[in-house]
């Protein structure tokens, strides 16, 4: 049998000739009687089957770009990666699954604080368990709620156990990947590193002693630059945590990406959350979405050594969201960058010109930084509002930091009565809910200019979805009661509310279900259900 029939829906499998049962994953343009026939029929289909090429240019380095157009949706790479661990600062958590630990358990073999029996027998924990008990260390980690320095050893270790396995697979998987590590030789990181990692493993590990490990203090920090350079962050069942991936670690980055991330069954699915023409390059995001622009340039600058240019760098709106203005003294308006890849530019206002120095704006973003951070150690309504208040006359409302108060804000109003009796909800809990429907309003779109696909912020905006729904519910039925609305009005607002339920179960549906996420998909299915039946009681279907 030759090649695959790209595109033809022969009924026979590319592969074998038989029956045809399923698509190609990658391009399901060709047919295959099965799994095993995919892998046969892979190297003559890898080149018009794969939806991306390496490129290389001199400001990204290596980077992929669509070889056809893109779809959205369409699978880029589905691969289980070459290495998965927590990242390099991490409370103690399962190095099984990745679940946060009582510290009641404890691997058998090694002494590890692990979650349970199945997950000491897991793959991803043989390597540090391995070498744990071959040096005879018994492992103390005791505060479970705060970061511990041993856990900054995990991935690396993992590393140099695979590389000292596999050093074929580990080779031709990092020769070529990004590691302009050792520039920082003698920077604090690097001290850091050399006390934490390298030393700890080397004298308290004695990893270099371990059956076909190299593991000289420059082969440690050569590690420790492939992760810092090449991790992908991965968000597990549980946590996000660190891997290095053959192709997608190749990904350049855009603070607007135009690919999603979901890691299922062990394996990472990249795949266009935008159409992606051909030759265009596939961006993935290392940073975190919901920071302004100083905050995430600083931040790739700092572990990635590059400054972003990126749409959304170059904006000073941020996509129209004001996510970084302050407010301008003399006259309320916006104050932006006046060149916002430049660190050392003014700012100004937009009406009145009035401009301020970018220490002043620096100073003035730390200090809200600050106040946000102590308010939502412990948050209250009250507390936050007078945030909000205090800050008014400063900070643009969708400031980055006031977006953090407001997503904490419309999960407390209206709490306190939720439960209640109709009668006990009086007059300042609808002002709650009114100001919760505002707020769950203005938080969504805010989000959905930064991350359209809410691939980058599940939390923070299924969780909004689902507070959103319950204003339009209790709305709706308290202005039913009063015969405020007619009939149809209410069963209106009753789907929408449905609605909104049913987008907070969308994005929630990769999620586990002993997670608070897994647990809110459930909520909303049961209340979906609960919303019918009412609705059905009520005539209204
Ligand atoms: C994960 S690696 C990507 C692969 C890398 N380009 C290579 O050649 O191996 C990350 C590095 O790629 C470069 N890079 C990625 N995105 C970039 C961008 N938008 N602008 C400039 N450099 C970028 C930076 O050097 C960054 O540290």
């Amino acid at each position: 049998m030759g090649g695959p029939n790209i595109g033809e829906e022969s009924g026979q499998c590319a592969s074998c000739g038989g029956p045809a049962e399923t698509r190609c994953t990658g391009c399901r343009n060709v047919f295959y009687c099965g799994r095993e026939c995919q892998k046969k029929g892979w190297p003559s289909h890898r080149d018009v089957c794969r939806p991306f090429t390496i490129a290389k240019n001199q400001k990204c380095g290596r980077h992929l770009v669509a070889s056809r157009d893109l779809a959205v949706d369409d699978i880029i790479t589905e691969e289980s990666p070459l290495v998965l661990g927590p990242k390099q600062e991490t409370e103690p958590l399962c190095l099984g699954c990745y679940k946060r630990i009582t510290g009641n358990y404890r691997c058998s073999r090694c002494s590890w604080p692990m979650c349970s029996p199945e997950c000491e027998n897991h793959p991803d924990h043989k390597p540090e368990c391995d070498v744990t008990k071959a040096t005879g260390l018994t492992i103390c980690v005791d505060d479970m709620d705060s970061p511990h320095h041993l856990y900054e050893v995990i991935t690396v270790l993992r590393c140099l156990v695979l590389s000292g396995k596999e050093p074929k697979r580990w080779k031709s998987s990092t020769e070529r990947m990004n590691n302009p590590y050792m520039r920082g030789a003698g920077t604090p990181q690097y001290r850091h590193n050399q006390e934490h990692v390298v030393q700890v493993l080397r004298e308290k590990f004695k990893i270099h002693e371990y059956p076909g490990v190299d593991a000289s203090e420059s082969d440690i920090h050569t590690v420790l630059g492939l992760l810092q350079f090449n991790n992908v962050p991965t968000k597990t069942a549980y946590a996000e945590v660190q891997a290095l991936y053959p192709m997608a670690s190749l990904a350049s980055h855009s603070c607007v990406p135009n690919t999603k991330p979901v890691f299922k069954d062990g394996k990472l699915i990249l795949r266009a959350s935008d159409p992606i023409p051909r030759g265009e390059p596939i961006t993935a995001i290392y940073a975190d979405i919901l920071w302004g622009t100083r905050a995430r340039r600083d931040y790739l600058r700092q572990t990635r050594l590059f400054s972003c240019t990126c749409k959304r760098c170059r904006d000073p709106t941020e996509l129209n969201t004001y996510f970084s203005a302050l407010a301008c003294r003399r006259c309320s308006s916006p104050v932006l960058p006046m060149d916002p890849l430049d660190d050392h530019t003014a700012w100004a206002c937009g009406k009145c010109s009035h401009e301020m120095s970018v220490e002043e704006v620096l100073r003035t973003t730390l200090a809200l930084g600050a106040s946000v951070e102590i308010a939502l150690a412990n948050p209250t309504i009250e507390t936050l509002e007078a945030l909000q208040i205090d800050w008014h006359s400063r900070a643009h409302p969708n400031h980055y930091h006031l977006h953090a108060v407001k997503h904490s804000l419309l999960q407390l109003y209206g709490r306190s009565k939720e439960k209640a009796d109709e009668k006990e909800k009086d007059a300042a809990h609808w002002v709650e809910i009114a100001k919760k429907e505002k707020a769950c309003k203005e938080f969504l779109t805010v989000c959905s200019r930064l991350d359209p696909t809410t691939a980058h912020t599940i939390p923070f905006v299924g969780l909004t979805f689902y507070e959103y729904h319950k204003t339009i519910l209790q709305n709706s039925q308290r202005l039913f009661s009063q015969a405020k609305i007619s009939t149809q009005q209410l069963k209106k607002r009753m789907l929408l509310s449905k609605a909104l339920l049913k987008k907070a179960m969308e994005i929630f549906k990769h999620e586990a279900e002993d997670t608070p996420e897994g647990q809110l998909y459930l909520t909303c299915q049961e209340e979906i259900i609960h919303i019918g039946k009412w609705m059905l009681a009520v005539g209204l279907i």
